[in-house]
């Protein structure tokens, strides 16, 4: 008798459900899409009455433009983090710096979430996709997906308050740690068909950084300390009205590690990394849309500065004109007739450079850092290098003993030896570049992995660079002695008090001979020397 009623109840269960679906599709079929959305609103408003569940949707794309929804992309990621421990149906995928396996939500799956005592949750479903145009591309799968966030009304000041920015911020944070950073360069190869782009890119894989860096402990960490603070002083420099941007210029001979330093900045704060060639620049116009493509956390880096353009004469010219006021006509003749050229041949000028640098910095929000490198500082132009442009000027010089220790730990995983006291006072004393000792202190043969070979391969370099140096500045001081003697005018400063001779300007850029100059060893980081002085005198 019982199991005859539950039998009629399920067949009547049935007939109800069929009756549904039936009415159901008419609905669908028959009905003209206007009425439908009407009756959709109205039956979700009354059900809304009875429902006390809120609900809000992000969506993969844009409704618009097609686009990807950035809001999307940060939540998920902050929900993958989540769901890793809590949903049940996960899907795995390899990350985008191909490391390691990303686990995420399956799709119609729920994820729970607490906040400030507020229960959350979260569903992942699929949609058809709305492409705006017949003509317009279309992706190769037409469906979209969208996040739901599903919470009680009582949450809802929390929900749209707090908890959706907390999601942003935490899921952009995740983002912009795991990303693969990149390396972009400008190019400058033009296609007939198509479009070129301004920058190109490659995966920024450098394994730089500060730890491997040789350079005097306190130098080193003054720079960290430095960019720690840039980087987590937004609101400072929102307060003083100053765009969040801080320019670094780097000096030294060849193979001191400047390019080295920049990679471990990159590394250190995880920044992309813009290395624009000023030379393949075409215009002043080229070189502000380069500026404004590049995107926020990153370094804009010019490398070589004394090469990348023939600035300078045009300011000595300058100068010069002051001194020697018959030339002076002639000469701002020459200056206009080479701005002239310069901006017919479309190529970058000194003011242009100077208005990237500052003009740039007003329009970009984030924070950027700006980083020239040189082995001649005394060949730029002051204003380019002046406070403001350039906040901090460090010093990349030769190898200490400080510096070897590093190298010492990085190439032979040594942290003493007993050749390290030989090897103290000779590098002390000889100019060689971190390079060259790095380069000396490399196992020769792979199976040369005995560090004494190593150690004592560098003495012996050492060595024979003491030796070099000292026969060219004997041979340096005879010739000035003869040169005396035949009454032949000496350059007073070419002799140091001592009687050794200061290679400075006919240096050859082999690293060897590098001797004298500014760069007195062991000195670095001069900040801001005295170039801000200069700077109105020079600037037109
Ligand atoms: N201070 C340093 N610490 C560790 N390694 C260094 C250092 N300086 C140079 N090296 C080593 O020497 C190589 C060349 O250095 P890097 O390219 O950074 O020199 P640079 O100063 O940029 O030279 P250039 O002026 O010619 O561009 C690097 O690959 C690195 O291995
Ligand atoms: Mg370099």
């Amino acid at each position: 008798m019982k199991m005859l009623r539950m039998a009629d109840i399920w067949t009547e269960v049935g007939s109800s459900i069929a009756s549904i679906m039936f009415l159901y599709t008419m609905f669908q079929r028959y009905f003209p899409h206007r009425l439908r959305v009407y009756i959709t609103k109205y039956v979700n408003r009354i059900l809304g009455y009875t429902d006390p569940y809120m609900e809000i949707s992000i969506y993969e794309f844009t409704e618009n433009l097609n686009q990807r929804n950035g809001a999307y992309t940060a939540i998920q990621t902050y929900l993958s983090s989540k769901s890793s421990k809590n949903a049940k149906r996960l899907k795995a995928q390899i990350g985008i710096n191909n490391k390691k396996l990303v686990l995420s939500m399956e799709d119609n799956e729920v994820m729970t979430d607490e906040f400030q005592g507020a229960k959350l949750r979260w569903y992942i479903s699929r949609t058809p996709r709305q492409t705006q145009s017949s003509s317009s591309y279309r992706a190769a799968s037409d469906e979209s997906r969208y996040l739901t966030l599903k919470f009680h009304q009582r949450y809802r000041d929390i929900v749209t308050g707090l908890y959706l920015n907390h999601v942003l911020e935490k899921g952009k944070a995740k983002l912009m740690r795991n990303r693969q950073r990149k390396l972009y360069t400008n190019n400058s190869r033009d296609d007939f068909w198509c479009k070129r782009a301004l920058w190109s890119h490659v995966a920024f894989d450098h394994p730089a950084t500060f730890d491997n860096l040789a350079m005097d402990p306190m130098k080193k960490k003054e720079i960290i300390d430095d960019l720690i603070t840039f980087s987590k002083a937004r609101d400072y420099y929102a307060r003083v009205g100053k765009a969040w941007k801080r320019g670094y210029l780097l000096y030294g001979p060849p193979g001191t590690g400047k390019s080295t330093m920049i990679a471990a900045m990159a590394n250190f704060l995880s920044y992309d990394v813009y290395d624009l060639e000023l030379t393949a620049v075409r215009s002043n116009g080229e070189l502000q849309k380069l500026l404004l493509e590049t995107t926020n956390k990153s370094i804009i880096v010019i490398e070589d500065m004394d090469c990348s353009l023939s600035l300078t004469g045009r300011r000595k010219n300058k100068k010069d004109k002051e001194e020697d006021t018959e030339e002076k006509d002639k000469e701002e003749d020459q200056t206009r007739v080479e701005e002239n050229r310069s901006s017919y041949d479309s190529k970058v000028t000194l003011s242009g450079l100077l208005n990237f640098i500052d003009g740039l910095w007003s329009s970009c929000r984030g924070e950027r850092l700006i980083v020239f490198t040189t082995n001649y500082i005394e060949k730029l132009d002051p204003a380019l290098i002046r406070r403001g442009r350039m906040d901090k000027h460090i010093e990349l010089s030769y190898c200490d003993f400080e510096g070897f220790k590093i190298l010492a730990k990085n190439y032979l995983n040594l942290d003493s030896h007993h050749l390290f006291e030989n090897i103290r006072p000779l590098i002390n004393e000889t100019q060689m570049t971190p390079a060259d000792v790095a380069e000396n202190l490399m196992p020769k043969t792979i199976n040369e992995d005995d560090s004494d070979i190593c150690l004592k391969n560098l003495i012996q370099a050492l060595e024979k660079r003491k030796e070099d140096t000292r026969l060219k500045n004997e041979e340096r001081a005879k010739v000035n002695k003869l040169s005396s003697k035949d009454g032949e005018a000496i350059e007073g400063d070419s002799l140091t008090k001592d009687g050794e001779a200061n290679e400075g300007d006919s240096l050859t850029k082999d690293g060897v001979a590098n001797e004298g100059d500014s760069s007195t060893k062991g000195e670095t980081n001069q900040e801001d020397e005295s170039t801000g002085s200069n700077d109105k005198d020079t600037r037109n």
